[in-house]
């Protein structure tokens, strides 16, 4: 059944699950959908920041539904929380199959950015 909820958060990334990303049960890899999770995430937190970042924290991550060959994932944003140098994302992933006519929640996750000066150290950025 298609999922009636509505993702929540700005698009920050789209990409299509490609073969080379399975699981030996031929589902797409956890590890995967979570780094282009991280990698959505990041975007968001260095436009926040404007900076760069790192990750430092994956607080929460629930994988609700399998993602599958030819899906289109996307991940939509939303900054929660900011502190000195650190952004915490709240993010959905949502798979879009069948030439997009079905849209499927599959991840949601809580990741942790700080923000980096130069030298790599923690950097703090105008709120
Ligand atoms: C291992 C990997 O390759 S993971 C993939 C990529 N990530 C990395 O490489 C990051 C590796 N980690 C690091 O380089 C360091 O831990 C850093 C630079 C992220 C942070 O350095 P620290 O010396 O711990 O910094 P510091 O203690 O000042 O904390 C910085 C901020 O992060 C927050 N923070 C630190 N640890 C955590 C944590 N586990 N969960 C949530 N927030 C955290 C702090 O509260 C602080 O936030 P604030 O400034 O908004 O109050």
């Amino acid at each position: 059944m298609p999922h009636q909820e509505e993702p929540k958060g700005e698009l920050t990334l789209r990409t299509v699950a490609m073969p080379a990303d399975t699981n030996p049960a031929g589902d797409i890899f956890g590890g995967w959908v979570l780094s282009q999770m991280d990698i959505a995430g990041g975007i968001a937190a260095s436009e926040r920041a404007n900076s760069r970042v790192v990750t430092v924290a994956i607080e929460a991550m629930t994988f609700i539904a399998p993602v599958k060959i030819g899906d289109v994932l996307c991940v939509y944003t939303t900054i929660e929380k900011t502190g000195t140098t650190s952004i915490t994302v709240y993010m959905e992933a949502w798979a879009r199959r069948n030439r997009a006519a079905d849209r499927v929640k599959v991840t949601d996750g809580t990741f942790v950015y700080v923000a980096l000066d130069a030298s790599g150290k923690p950097s703090s950025f105008a709120q």
